[in-house]
Parts: structure tokens; sequence; C-alpha cells
């Protein structure tokens, strides 16, 4: 019998990653299909649409596109949508999955014309995989190895073309001839509250929750700039109203139920507050290394760095500085203290 240990681990509410396979089906049933229900993220959405619509006009793939930045942001969800608005379909796959040459070899010699290969986690593909990747990406050709020892021999296979759209959550990992292969780099920015309220009424409306504006802003406040947090909260939310009260999500619900889940006012969980507080009380406001601070705080470095991190400085709470963490005078102050005049790094305030 094989046991889940997702299950059993205990989850934080505000966790940026899917907690269970459940969450992912979920989420997958609230995942917006088309290019216009995607909510936010102005920007690409505007390149997107012309970049996709000049392919479709000639018929030609769509220039290789790398989605980057934190998780739950939307960068499986966009990949989706640029191969359902190319018109083709999509094959997915991730860095990790890929232990041989081999494995891409046959995911590439299946797609059909102007396909999209979905690689997430791009940044954990294994050198001798890579290899096999840049003539693909360049010429639509492979070349692989047929047979062992002195029999062996190289062989061209020609693709069809498609696009490969990678996704991953530390652009700065990606060796150089990798990076300058895509034509479209989109970096994926956290979500406005306000972007982020209309998630989460979309995804009401999806799940047949009633939630008035206040309750989605509530919610959509305390989120971390995360669709995927959003998502998650709304359902918390939503068995909470129903137990405690009708059903109704509004901004009274929103917040009990949250007070209760221990978010709080600007959507910090006892990570968020734990690391903060590290800095600030254990290495008096800091700089402080990441290696100390995952020491302090009995988390991994890395998990620091993709998930926790990107939120509190986007915020302003902490800056990353050449001599480490330093906590800024918007994090003393959410602890109710007095920040110092100068930072520690000698800059005026
Ligand atoms: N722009 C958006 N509009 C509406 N919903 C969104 C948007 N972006 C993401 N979501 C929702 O957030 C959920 C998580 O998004 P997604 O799985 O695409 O994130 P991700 O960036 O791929 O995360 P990870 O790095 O963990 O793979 C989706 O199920 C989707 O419902
Ligand atoms: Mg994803």
């Amino acid at each position: 019998m094989s046991i889940q240990t997702d299950d059993f681990t205990p989850q934080r509410i505000i966790d940026a990653a899917p907690s269970s396979p459940n969450e992912e089906a979920i989420e997958r049933a609230l995942r917006p299909k088309v290019l216009d229900e995607y909510i936010g993220q102005e920007k690409i959405r505007g390149q997107l649409e012309i970049f996709i619509s000049a392919a479709r006009g000639r018929g030609e793939a769509l220039d290789h596109t790398l989605l980057f930045g934190p998780p739950g942001l939307g960068k499986t969800t966009l990949a989706n949508i640029i191969a359902r608005e190319m018109g083709v379909n999509l094959r997915q796959t991730s860095g990790p999955v890929l232990e041989r040459p081999g494995d891409l070899a046959a995911l590439l010699t299946n797609l059909e014309a102007n396909d999209v290969l979905f690689i997430d986690e791009i940044h954990r593909l294994s050198p001798v995989v890579e290899e096999i990747l840049y003539p693909a990406l360049e010429d639509y050709q492979i070349d692989i190895m047929i047979g062992e020892g002195p029999a062996a021999r190289s062989v061209k296979l020609d693709l069809q073309p498609f696009t490969l759209v990678g996704a991953t959550t530390r652009a700065g990992m990606l060796t150089n001839p990798l990076r300058d292969r895509f034509g479209i780099v989109a970096r994926l920015e956290f979500y406005t509250t306000e972007e982020l309220a209309k998630i989460v009424t979309r995804s009401a409306a999806l799940l047949k929750a009633h939630i008035d504006d206040s309750g989605a802003l509530e919610i959509a406040r305390r989120a971390r700039g995360t669709p995927r947090i959003a998502n998650r909260l709304l359902r918390r939310v939503r068995d909470y109203a129903e137990v405690k009260s009708n059903g109704d999500i509004t901004k009274e619900t929103a917040d009990a139920a949250l007070v209760m889940l221990d978010v709080d006012t600007v959507g910090f969980d006892v990570m968020d507050r734990k690391l903060l507080e590290a800095v600030l009380y254990k290495f008096n406001g800091g700089p402080v290394g990441i290696g100390n601070l995952a020491a302090a705080i009995g988390e991994a470095a890395d998990t620091i760095e993709d998930v926790l991190e990107p939120y509190l400085i986007q915020q302003g709470y902490l800056q990353r500085t050449p001599r480490g963490r330093v906590a800024t005078p918007a994090a003393y102050q959410h602890f109710g203290l007095t920040p110092p005049r100068t930072s520690l790094t000698g800059d005026l305030w």
C-alpha cells in the first residue's frame, strides 16, 4: 500500500505551492482557459495577444517562450492558454522527469506541427537532456545515438516546428545558452489586490459560492499577491461561512475565518512572521546571510528564497543586500517596533 504523505504533512494555508493532488484537480477547474479570462499581467497578456495572432496568421509556431516568477502566479495556466489560443496540442513534462536524452527525444518526435511542449521547472533539466534541446529549438532537428560501443552511430531526425514553453521560479538558474534560445521572455508579477478580488469573484461563481465585493477584497488583500493562495483562502472561508453563518461570504465572515487560520491583515502567516521576527529580534534587523536565517527558522534556504522572500521583498518588508537580508522600517512597524534611524548597511532610511 502506498501512503500519500501529502495528506499528512501540515500545510501552510498560504503556501504558494499546490498542497495535494486534490487541490490540483480543483485548480484545474478554476483555471482560466483563454487569454480574455486571464486576469492581470496586462503587459504579458498584451504581448502574447499580438505574438499569437501574428504566428497564427502566418501559420507558424509561436516563438519559444519562457515564463518565470514565484509559484502560483499562473505559469502553467498561461502555458495551457497559449496552446489553446494557438489551436494546437499541449504536451506537458518537467525538468526533473526528463532523466535521459531518450525521454525528451520521444516527446519531441511525437509533436505535431506548431504544438506546444511545456517543460515545467525547466531550470532542473539535466545537462545531457539540455544538449538535445539546443538543435531542436534552433533547427527543429535532434541528434540521437543509436546502439552502443563501437557500433554506435548518431542519427539526425527532423522534427515538426514547435513551441517550447518553459516555466521556472528561478530564471537565474537557467544556463545562458538555454535562456538565449527563448524569443519571448515573460516575467510574471505579483497581482494587485483589485486583480485578486476579480479572480476571487470569478472563482466563487464557478464554485457557486455567494460572495460580496467587500468579502472578495478582504480575501484578496490577504492572499500575498498570488492567485493560488487567493483561491485556497476562498475555499477555506467558504467552509467557515457555511458552518458559522448562512454561507454568504462578507467582509466579516472572511475576516473571522482568516483570523482563525492565522493569516494576518497583510496576509502574513506564521512562517512569514517567524522569518521577519528572526531578522528583527535574533539578528538585530540584519544584515543576516541566508544560511544563518535558514538555520534560525528551520526552513530550507531554497524555500526562503523561492517562496517566502519574494513577496516580503516586493511588499517592502525585507531587503536583499550584498551583506544579507535586512528588515525595512515597514517590518519594524508591522511588529510595533521603532525602526532605527539608519539601517545597518549604513544608509539613511
Ligand atoms: N491570471 C489569472 N487569472 C485567474 N486565475 C489565475 C490566474 N493565474 C493563476 N490563476 C489561478 O491560480 C492557480 C495557480 O496557477 P498556476 O498553476 O498556473 O501557477 P504556476 O505559476 O504554474 O505555479 P507553480 O510555480 O507552482 O507551477 C490556477 O489554478 C488558476 O486557477
Ligand atoms: Mg505550474
